[in-house]
């Protein structure tokens, strides 16, 4: 795929660097300082040699590993499995100079950038992206999190890591729904601040749609590259979203909703490309994209999203439970809801307390009765 292409290094402000290219995974034991002698590598079930060679790499430079299996996907991301890694930490007596590594998805790279936030109140985290999701987007930034009952990521905190390897060989075995999922984020920084990505993503589709869907589109390494830089650029301004770093949440109000409704059976990749529809309707029906230029804008969004195989509906009926678990986005103050909304291609704005008629009628606008995932 990328092969002979050198490693790019994309700075996030002056804390860390993000490391895109092929065999970059020797790097971990650099990025944890001189110090560390014990290393926690969280890692779901579905990678053991890919995890096996991590560890391999740090035991190599005298650092003793301890291994902390997870369950796969969302299960990864409760309280009950960060009360049990705790506890893992404590029994091998890790002290502030140890450290966790996150390989995996961006479920595990939540989930251990907020073990290495919790412990101790703060321990160094390298993070080990292994999904495309996770690699222009979990890992990246420094959000950190899990789910409760009550919605999705409602517990975190913001701790930058000291580093991020991603390693695009290792995409090769991911499953090709989890890449489109993870285009997902790639085409909502399109549309947020990065024109060229849709682009890109057009030309890969007109040339063959399965190729584009999978780790062989050959702008891969490009999308990555500035998926990444438009998220470092905006990390670096404002790390603990105090305004600009809201655009990142851009379909999210929604897509979390879908989430939590379903019990994280959707992937969220696939659970923010109808966000994305959603409010991109939304904004049309609120003034914020007019004329046809604002038509074409949302047609635009179903078409580069549909052409990956990312659903773009959701069904019909399920009105009072999204609106609810939407009530929790941290993007909301007090009872009024908060989107962000295009006025146009790569310029994000707020939607502030929108009126209860134009958000359900953008959800009759999305949803289909008898459908889900389906376009
Ligand atoms: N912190 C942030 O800023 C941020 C940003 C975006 C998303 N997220 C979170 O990321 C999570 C979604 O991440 P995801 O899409 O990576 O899902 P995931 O972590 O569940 O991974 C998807 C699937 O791919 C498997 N997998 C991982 N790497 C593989 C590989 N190389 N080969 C084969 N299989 C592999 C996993 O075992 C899993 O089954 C959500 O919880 C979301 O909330 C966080
Ligand atoms: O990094 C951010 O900021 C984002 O919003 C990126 C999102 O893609 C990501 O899903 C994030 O975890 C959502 O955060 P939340 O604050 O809405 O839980
Ligand atoms: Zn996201």
């Amino acid at each position: 795929m990328t092969g002979r292409v050198p490693p790019t290094t994309i700075a996030v402000g002056s804390d860390y660097d993000v490391v895109i290219g092929s065999g970059v995974l020797g790097g971990v034991a650099d990025l944890l300082g001189p110090d560390v002698a014990r290393v926690l590598v969280v890692h779901p079930p579905t990678l053991p040699e890919l995890t096996a060679r991590v560890a391999a790499g740090l035991e190599a430079r005298g650092v003793v590993v301890h291994l902390a299996e997870v369950p796969d996907a969302e299960a990864a991301k409760t309280a009950t499995v960060v009360a049990e890694l705790w506890g893992q930490l404590g029994r091998a007596g890790f002290t502030r100079t140890d450290a966790v590594v996150g390989v995996g998805g961006g479920t595990v790279t939540d989930l251990a950038g907020f073990v290495a936030a919790s412990w101790l109140r703060g321990v160094r985290v390298v993070q080990v992206p292994t999904t495309l999701l996770g690699m222009v987007d979990a890992a990246v930034g420094g959000k950190t999190g899990i789910n409760t009952a009550e919605g999705k990521n409602l517990v975190g905190a913001f701790h930058p890591p000291a580093g991020v390897l991603c390693d695009v060989d290792v995409l090769e075995t991911l499953p090709q729904a989890d890449l489109a999922a993870g285009l997902a984020e790639v085409v909502k920084c399109g549309f947020i601040a990065d024109p060229v990505i849709l682009e890109l993503v057009e030309s890969a589709v007109a040339a063959d749609p399965a190729v584009a869907r999978s780790a062989a589109n050959p702008h891969l390494r490009e999308l990555i590259e500035r998926a990444v830089r438009v998220k470092a650029e905006v990390v670096a301004a404002d790390l603990k979203e105090s305004s600009l770093r809201e655009i990142l949440n851009y379909g999210h109000t929604f897509g979390h909703a879908i989430e939590q409704v379903e019990r994280y059976t959707w992937r969220h990749g696939e659970a923010i490309s109808v966000g994305m529809v959603y409010v991109a309707e939304l904004a049309r029906l609120a003034g914020h994209l007019t004329g046809p230029d604002g038509d074409a804008l949302v047609a635009r969004h179903r078409s580069v999203l549909e052409s990956l195989g990312l659903p773009t509906r959701y069904s019909a009926g399920r009105w009072d439970e999204l609106l609810t678990a939407m009530r929790r986005d941290k993007k909301s103050r007090g009872s009024t809801l908060r989107f962000v909304v295009l006025d146009g291609l790569a310029q994000p704005a707020r939607l502030v307390g929108p009126d209860d008629v134009l958000l359900q009628a953008a959800y009759g606008l999305v949803s289909r009765a008898g459908q889900g995932r389906a376009h």
